[in-house]
């Protein structure tokens, strides 16, 4: 279980005080999720304002990400909710406002999305998926906050070294190489707009073949549209012998296009964005798995996924299928 920071009955009843959202009828801490502290909330409900008919709510508090750097996020999430999408929409109190702190941390309070993640999905849950990111990525070009990726270059080269000593000098050997090769890689030709930076299966919930939600926004930034979708591809259509699905792959990526067609850029750029999002995977889970923080229980994910999945992306990648 990953609860960073606990969060006691009375603490969060005082704290709910704040908002139109009626008492406190129940607080679990959620187990799953290793960056921030997530809890299922459940209230009496409103009588009566905008969020009259909602009693379930998430509750996050921030480890890691500062209030200053959260609007960028929270308000892309209102901005996707309000345009129809299934994304948790952030919760305002009676001042009109969705962040506040609690126990130290910031803190937000969003809509309980319905469904449940699996990971093992059906072609069709991928094609759904690829259907989703395109209209997020379409609907993300009218949304006019800006943020940086803290996951881009120098903190590539940065979390390199800084987990450097745990590698064997294989893995050194091609991490040094990678590394070099995404710092050297010119992207500046390919749409940027706002990005998911995180879009695993275990952040989409299902209601059968249709999608429920797309949670956990907290890695969304301005960043490479086609870096988006290999970072979805690579967890969502890879196989357990570390080769693509390819009708995953390929049900995934004509989604996609059906809603936003990829320029030629995109298209070339393509081996070179699945190798940045494996990159950046082995490089958080190495760090999570070495370096952990203090947890009241944590769970690190296996950084070796990704270096299996790294080595095979470096022997060449399967065409993007044409509609
Ligand atoms: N809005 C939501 N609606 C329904 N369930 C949610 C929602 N937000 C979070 N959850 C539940 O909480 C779990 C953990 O949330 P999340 O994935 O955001 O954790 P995290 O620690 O912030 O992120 P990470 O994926 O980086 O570990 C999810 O798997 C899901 O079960
Ligand atoms: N989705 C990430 C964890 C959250 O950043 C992983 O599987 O490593």
């Amino acid at each position: 279980m990953s609860v960073f920071t606990p969060v006691s009955d009375a603490e969060l009843s005082a704290w709910l005080q704040q908002y139109e959202l009626g008492e406190l009828s129940s607080l679990q801490g959620i187990l799953a999720g290793i960056d921030n502290s997530n809890f299922f909330v459940t209230t009496s409900g409103a009588n009566a304002g905008k969020y009259a008919n909602q009693s379930r709510f998430v509750l996050t508090l921030f480890e890691n990400l500062k209030a200053e750097q959260l609007p960028y996020n929270l308000e892309l999430m209102e901005h996707l909710a309000n345009a129809g999408l299934p994304v948790p929409a952030p919760i305002r109190n009676r001042d009109n406002i969705y962040l506040g702190t609690l126990n130290g941390k910031p803190a937000s309070l969003v809509t309980r999305m319905k469904g449940d993640w699996s990971d093992s999905p059906s072609v069709a849950r991928c094609a759904a998926v690829g259907d989703m990111l395109a209209k997020m990525h379409v609907s993300g070009q009218g949304y006019s906050k800006q943020r940086e990726n803290t996951h881009g270059n120098s903190w590539r080269i940065r979390t390199a070294i800084a987990v450097s000593r745990f590698l064997t000098d294989a893995e050194l050997g091609l991490m040094e190489t990678e590394v070099a090769l995404q710092a050297t890689f010119d992207r500046s030709h390919l749409p940027v707009g706002a990005i998911h930076a995180d879009l695993f299966r275990d952040n989409v919930l299902f209601e059968g073949e249709a999608i429920g939600g797309v949670i956990d926004f907290y890695f969304a930034c301005t960043d490479t549209l086609m870096y988006d979708v290999a970072i979805t591809v690579n967890d969502w259509c890879m196989g357990s012998d570390y080769q693509f699905d390819m009708a995953k792959y390929d049900a995934f990526l004509r989604a996609y296009q059906a809603v936003r067609t990829f320029t030629k850029e995109e298209v070339e750029a393509w081996d070179m964005m699945l190798r940045a999002a494996a990159l950046r995977f082995w490089l958080s889970r190495l760090y999570d798995y070495f370096l952990p923080r203090p947890a009241e229980l944590n769970q690190p994910k296996d950084p070796r996924h990704f270096h299996r999945i790294l080595s095979r992306l470096v022997q060449g990648t399967p065409a993007i299928p044409t509609c």
